[in-house]
């Protein structure tokens, strides 16, 4: 309508377009130690560095959702979410990261709890395989990612994933964002593991931020083709699933209309999400990679190139905030880091003006045309792969001196959720394949080096009684848009 051109309607999508909310095994589940769990590096990581954590708390407990599933799916589905995005938990199934080491059937039996309630709720699961927490044995046997034994590991984990949970499971995820897993685990140290260069004076204790990110991010690939083999090879004529793997990137906007700036832009795209789409794509990593990062980025064999490409069904995509970006030169005394590689440095304000309104985490622009500009950028790049937006959201400060019925009004999450799906129906005008969106998140939770110090849910959880979950304003906006 002309009074609000943002005006937004689900009659605007298409009929099938799902709608739902994502979450993750740690930052939701706690039970750490219950159900036959094993230890995952985020319970080394926030048990033997607290100080990393802003209010160093861990997510032993989280939001107890282990526990209160039935209530959360309930909440999902009154406000009229027709789809949920959860991730596995590795040392749920295998404690040990290895087939070797046993299966755990209560773990086996607490997802297939899980997927049965959603599927009595007719609500669609959306499985991740991997998001971020991996098994601490393999952390301790071969250092998890950093070594190419974790192929193998992953794919019989992945395996029996497909076995025991396929025939209700249709949607699978491999990973989660291994951009963010690779380079704050690995180039700033902010995530566990934690690793990065002394001279990062992020406080790591080991690790190379001109090496290890590349090497861990090849691992991930090489991992996602074994288990996609896995799955086609094996399971996806009978099941008849489809399975993908969820990126992040920010959007870029050149700082200045130079040429320099609009190369640096593309640049710093193809360092965040060319790294992973163009293997999968075309098999390769992106040459500007190949020509910044020389002999320090991994090489694929001719069958690994082989079984990279083209080993999605869909793409899913993590949308949250963009970047100016200039062309720049670094003297980093020889110190090598991802961080520097791009020769791209990445602002959140120009010439004194913000790239939009800052929302609670320090990172977070909100950049609303970013999603349409990524989405139409994925369509002309990339062939016009399905795709999922699997998270998008905004975070608010945990003000604890705030009432609760105050702390249930967000209505910047509300715009940012209007403006945001106001883009990507413009972006299915535009013809791209956009198949569903997914809110991060259905609740407040575990925002890793943040604990609970931010909060991101359409619900909120009280984490001073019960970790009662409340409606906030914004779960009320979307039970309207969805007709509820
Ligand atoms: N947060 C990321 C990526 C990231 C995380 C740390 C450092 C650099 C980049 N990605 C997605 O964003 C979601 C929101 O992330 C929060 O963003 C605000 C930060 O202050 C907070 O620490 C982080 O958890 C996470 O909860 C999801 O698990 C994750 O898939």
């Amino acid at each position: 309508s002309t009074a609000n051109p943002e005006k937004i309607s689900r009659s605007q999508f298409p009929k099938g377009f799902l709608f739902g909310t994502a979450s993750s095994a740690y930052q939701y589940e706690g039970a750490v130690k219950e159900g036959g769990r094993g230890p995952s590096i985020w319970d080394t990581y926030t048990h033997t560095h607290p100080e990393k954590i802003a209010d160093g708390s861990n997510g032993d407990i989280a939001i107890n959702s282990y526990h209160r599933y039935q209530e959360d799916v309930k909440i999902m589905k009154d406000i009229g979410f027709n789809a949920y995005r959860f991730s596995i938990s590795w040392t749920r199934i295998l404690p040990n990261g290895k087939l070797s080491g046993g299966v755990n059937m209560e773990g086996i039996k607490y997802y297939n709890n899980l997927i049965n309630k959603l599927i009595s709720e007719g609500v669609e699961p959306f499985v991740t395989l991997f998001h971020w927490d991996s098994p601490q044995a393999l952390e301790q046997q071969y250092g998890g990612f950093l070594s190419q034994h974790i192929v193998e590991d992953f794919r019989d984990y992945a395996n029996i994933c497909f076995r025991e949970f396929g025939d209700r499971v249709k949607n699978w995820i491999t990973f989660n964002e291994p951009w963010s897993f690779s380079i704050a685990g690995y180039a700033s140290g902010i995530l566990a593991p934690g690793r990065c260069s002394s001279w990062e004076n992020s406080g790591c204790s080991m690790g190379d931020s001109g090496r290890e990110p590349y090497t861990v991010s090849h691992n991930q690939l090489l991992a996602h083709a074994a288990a996609v083999q896995v799955y086609r090879d094996k399971y996806q004529v009978k099941q008849k699933g489809k399975i993908g793997i969820t990126l992040v990137s920010n959007w870029m906007v050149p700082y200045s209309n130079s040429k320099q700036d609009k190369d640096a832009a593309k640049r710093a795209l193809e360092f965040m999400y060319g790294w992973f789409m163009d293997p999968l794509t075309k098999g390769d990593y992106p040459p500007s990679m190949r020509t910044l990062v020389g002999n320090r980025l991994p090489r694929f064999t001719k069958e690994q190139s082989k079984a990279i490409n083209g080993s999605f069904d869909f793409i899913g995509l993590n949308y949250y905030t963009a970047r100016y970006t200039q062309n720049t030169k670094y003297s980093n005394n020889g110190n090598k880091s991802y961080n520097t590689d791009s020769l791209t440095n990445q602002t959140v304000e120009r010439h004194g003006t913000a790239i939009g309104p800052k929302a609670g985490s320090p990172w977070l622009y909100i950049y609303p045309k970013g999603i349409e500009e990524l989405l139409l950028y994925t369509k002309k790049t990339y062939n016009n792969p399905t795709i999922y937006i699997t998270e998008n959201g905004v975070d608010e400060i945990n003000n604890e001196n705030l009432p609760l019925q105050e702390a249930l009004v967000d209505n910047t999450r509300i715009e940012f959720y209007r403006q945001h799906l106001f883009h990507i129906q413009r972006a299915l005008k535009e013809g791209v394949d956009v198949r569903g969106y997914f809110a991060w998140s259905l609740f407040d939770n575990f925002e890793w080096m943040d604990g609970y110090t931010v909060r991101f849910g359409i619900n909120y959880i009280d984490y001073k009684d019960g970790l009662k979950r409340y409606p906030k304003h914004s779960s009320k906006w979307f039970q309207h848009f969805l007709h509820k």
